[in-house]
């Protein structure tokens, strides 16, 4: 039977990388285009099928930020199909934008130049808007749509045969310093879109959790800086071309600026379409490169370099994939990615993954611990657990639940 993906967001930048490279990478796959705008999902569609002719593609309608579109699209996919393998959850806002061109300037000569250019930090501020059903839009867009999703698309995720997988579009601009529990629409702030992506690092691992029993992985996978409608609405693009000869050298320095959707789609790609066998992953502190066996148990031997990282204490003992993965690459001719052809049970669910660009532009990925704590991430479900509660109330208050 033909494994079904359904990508958010799927009709340009990196959704629609994201679709081309999954359809390379197997085109028996069904794919499925959710997207806000019929129109732009169609021609999604015509490209993706130009250039993969054999492939099945179909769309469905949804408005991720509109909790009554997010139920209405569920119904629809839970009476198309009986089962999905992978759920990307892509699509995503950065609405009005405002760069600090100051404190670029003095960022750009400061040490933190490779942090701030990596995650932008203290640099955009935008301005959020309150949507019709009183939420925040970042938020209700990039995370409680989302959220919806999955809780609607549970009977088609969970306790099936093999597992199903969730993939976040999360991002380096998540930040802890942004986030508040009490406040996690982000009202009050003018980040909202660092806030919304540490919300989403919280919610994958809670509800890895809560459904890893059940047979649901979720991670989170960063794709870096690219150039897409998202950062155009940062700077125009003239400014973007006459900025790129300074971009392409610091990129020496900073290994977030992947550029290009396909790059940034390094990492998330999830099918395995060269099958058991051929392991992809070296660990380059000591070029050890895995064994089937050690693929598939996630246990990798760890190298002298590592044990100086570890301060020792982990010497002559196999550790978890996880404590070696900051550094792990796509050895692969090609740079094809390795990451998500690992058993989702075998990933760290605590880690978040990152699509990484050398200074010559080839992609590797990267992986980071992310900086929160599980208790946390159950409040912060506990949360959108209450609020969706509430949302279901109003719209069966409106009539306008399905
Ligand atoms: N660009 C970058 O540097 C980075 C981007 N990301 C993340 O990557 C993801 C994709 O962004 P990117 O490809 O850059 O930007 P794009 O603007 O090209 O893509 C965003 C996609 O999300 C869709 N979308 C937006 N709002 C909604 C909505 N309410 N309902 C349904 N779909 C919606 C858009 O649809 P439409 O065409 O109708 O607007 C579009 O398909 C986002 O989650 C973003 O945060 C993460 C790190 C860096
Ligand atoms: C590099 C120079 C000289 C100019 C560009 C300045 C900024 C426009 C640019 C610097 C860091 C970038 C950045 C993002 C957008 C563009 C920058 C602010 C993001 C916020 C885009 C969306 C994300 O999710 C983040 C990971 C990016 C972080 C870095």
């Amino acid at each position: 039977m033909r494994k079904v993906v359904l990508v958010t967001g799927a009709n340009s930048g990196v959704g629609h990388a994201l679709c081309q490279r999954l359809l390379q990478e197997d085109d028996g796959l069904h794919l499925c285009l959710a997207c806000r705008n019929p129109d732009r999902a169609e021609a999604a569609r015509a490209a993706l099928l130009a250039s993969c002719p054999s492939a099945q593609i179909t769309a469905v309608q949804v408005d991720v930020s509109d909790p009554r579109s997010v139920l209405r699209a569920a119904g629809e996919l839970r009476r198309r199909f009986r089962r999905l393998d992978c759920v990307y959850l892509n699509a995503g806002i950065m609405p009005q934008p405002q760069l600090d061109v100051g404190a670029l300037l003095s960022g750009l000569f400061s040490r933190r130049v490779v942090h701030m250019l990596c995650t932008a930090e203290g640099l955009l501020i935008q301005h959020d808007r309150v949507t019709a059903d009183g939420l925040q839009e970042v938020f209700a867009t990039n995370v409680f749509g989302h959220f919806l999703l999955v809780r609607e698309l549970e009977p088609l995720l969970c306790d099936g045969d093999s597992p199903a997988r969730l993939i976040w579009t999360s991002s380096r601009s998540a930040q802890k310093a942004k986030f508040s529990l009490q406040d996690f629409q982000h009202r009050s702030g003018q980040e909202p879109y660092s806030s919304s992506k540490y919300a989403m690092d919280l919610l994958s691992v809670a509800l890895n959790r809560k459904l890893n029993q059940r047979g649901l992985y979720s991670s989170v996978a960063c794709p870096g800086t690219m150039l897409t409608s998202m950062t155009y609405g940062i700077l125009p693009a003239f400014v973007w071309t006459l900025l790129m000869p300074i971009i392409w050298l610091l990129r020496f320095l900073v290994n977030g600026f992947t550029l290009t959707p396909h790059n940034g789609a390094e990492v998330l790609p999830a099918e395995d379409a060269r099958g058991a066998g051929q392991p992809a992953v070296r660990c380059p502190c000591w070029g050890h490169r895995l064994t089937e066996e050690e693929n598939a148990s996630r246990l990798l031997l760890i190298s002298p370099q590592c044990v100086r990282q570890t301060g020792g204490s982990a010497k002559g003992q196999s550790l978890g994939v996880a404590h070696c993965t900051s550094t792990m690459q796509s050895t692969e001719p090609g740079g094809q990615v390795w990451l998500f052809r690992q058993r989702p049970e075998s990933l760290d669910p605590l880690s978040k993954y990152l699509s990484t660009a050398t200074g010559f532009g080839s992609t590797y990925v990267t992986a980071q611990k992310m900086d929160l704590d599980e208790d946390t991430a159950e409040r912060f479900y506990h949360s959108l657990l209450e609020l969706d509660t509430h949302v279901r109330a109003t719209l069966q208050g409106t009539g306008a639940q399905s």
